[in-house]
């Protein structure tokens, strides 16, 4: 059996202060046994839609890459951290603006190895454009551009991961896409809105687990950030192939960066596929394979 570890932890628009946080928890994690370590969607910084463009393209964002990287070869684990990206130059130039002019960015995570090489770029495939009564309104496409493409599963420490980021978590395509095409384990960084976390957080993330009998890692921004008007549900959590929530990060005031620990137990995952074979019970002759 393999650790994975899990983060929780709250982004500032300061990315500096947010990089310390994020290192010294794949220190710890690692020095606590983990050999993958996840942190949540935006790492890098949460911020106004005003200044994320500039962030995006700021040395300090890159050197927060940089220092991501680097401490995955110190530790010597799998991390897998939510970031903005920023397109090429070409992409820039392609008019990818919002309707003020701004340039937009991706919501991508990142899958960087021991060596610190990034091994996968997925940029989040469903972006999060809501108008709720009573409150909500986020269009995150006034900053973001969508990506276009599954990746397929990763082979890793703790198993073949499937690389997803929060609202796509509502989608369950995806995911079943994924682990047609042989994930273990799917990833969901996150940065859930207190409002629809409440409500649906953990029943969509034991979904998700149950439905492609595969564990769930959800790592997730917690609290209130700081010159936004934006506060996130936390509850960073596993789930099992079975369903069960096998760890998950406390909610104890004030948030600090944290993590925890699951083991990754991938011969119970495959008795759970083999004793309930939900894959070649699938209609295919009713509906269409994704
Ligand atoms: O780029 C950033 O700054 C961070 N990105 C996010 O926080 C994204 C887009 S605003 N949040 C979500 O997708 C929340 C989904 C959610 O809350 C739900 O599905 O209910």
């Amino acid at each position: 059996m393999v650790v994975a570890a899990v983060a929780q932890l709250n982004s500032t628009g300061i990315i500096a202060d947010n990089l310390a946080a994020a290192v010294g928890i794949i220190r710890r994690a690692a020095a606590a046994g983990a050999k993958a370590v996840f942190l949540p969607e935006a790492t890098d910084f949460i911020a106004p839609t005003t200044a994320v463009a500039q962030l995006t393209r700021s040395p300090e964002n890159a050197s927060f890459v940089q220092g991501i990287r680097d401490a995955a070869k110190e530790a010597s684990v799998y991390v897998s951290v939510g970031i903005h990206e920023p397109p090429s130059k070409e992409q820039d130039q392609a008019d990818e603006r919002d309707n003020n002019g701004r340039l937009r960015c991706f919501n991508t995570q990142l899958l960087i190895d021991q060596k610190g090489d990034i091994l996968d770029k997925y940029r989040k495939l469903h972006l999060f454009d809501v108008d709720i009564k009573g409150g909500l309104k986020i269009l995150e496409s006034d900053s973001t551009i969508k990506g276009s493409e599954l990746l397929s599963p990763r082979p890793s420490p703790i198993g073949k991961i499937g690389l997803l980021t929060c609202y796509d978590l509502r989608f369950p395509e995806p995911s079943l896409s994924l682990r047609r095409q042989g994930a273990q384990v799917l990833t969901y960084p996150s940065a859930f809105t207190v409002r629809t976390g409440a409500a649906h957080w953990d029943v969509l993330l034991r979904s998700r687990a149950i439905e492609t009998q595969s564990y769930v890692l959800a790592a997730a921004q917690v609290g209130a950030h700081d010159g936004t008007k934006r506060v996130s549900w936390g509850h960073a959590m596993v789930v099992d192939p079975w369903g069960s929530v096998v760890a998950q990060c406390p909610d104890i005031q004030p948030y600090q960066p944290t993590f925890c620990l699951a083991d990754i137990d991938l011969d119970a995952l495959e008795n759970t596929r083999r004793e309930m074979p939900l894959w070649s019970q699938r209609r295919l002759d009713v509906f269409p394979e994704l």
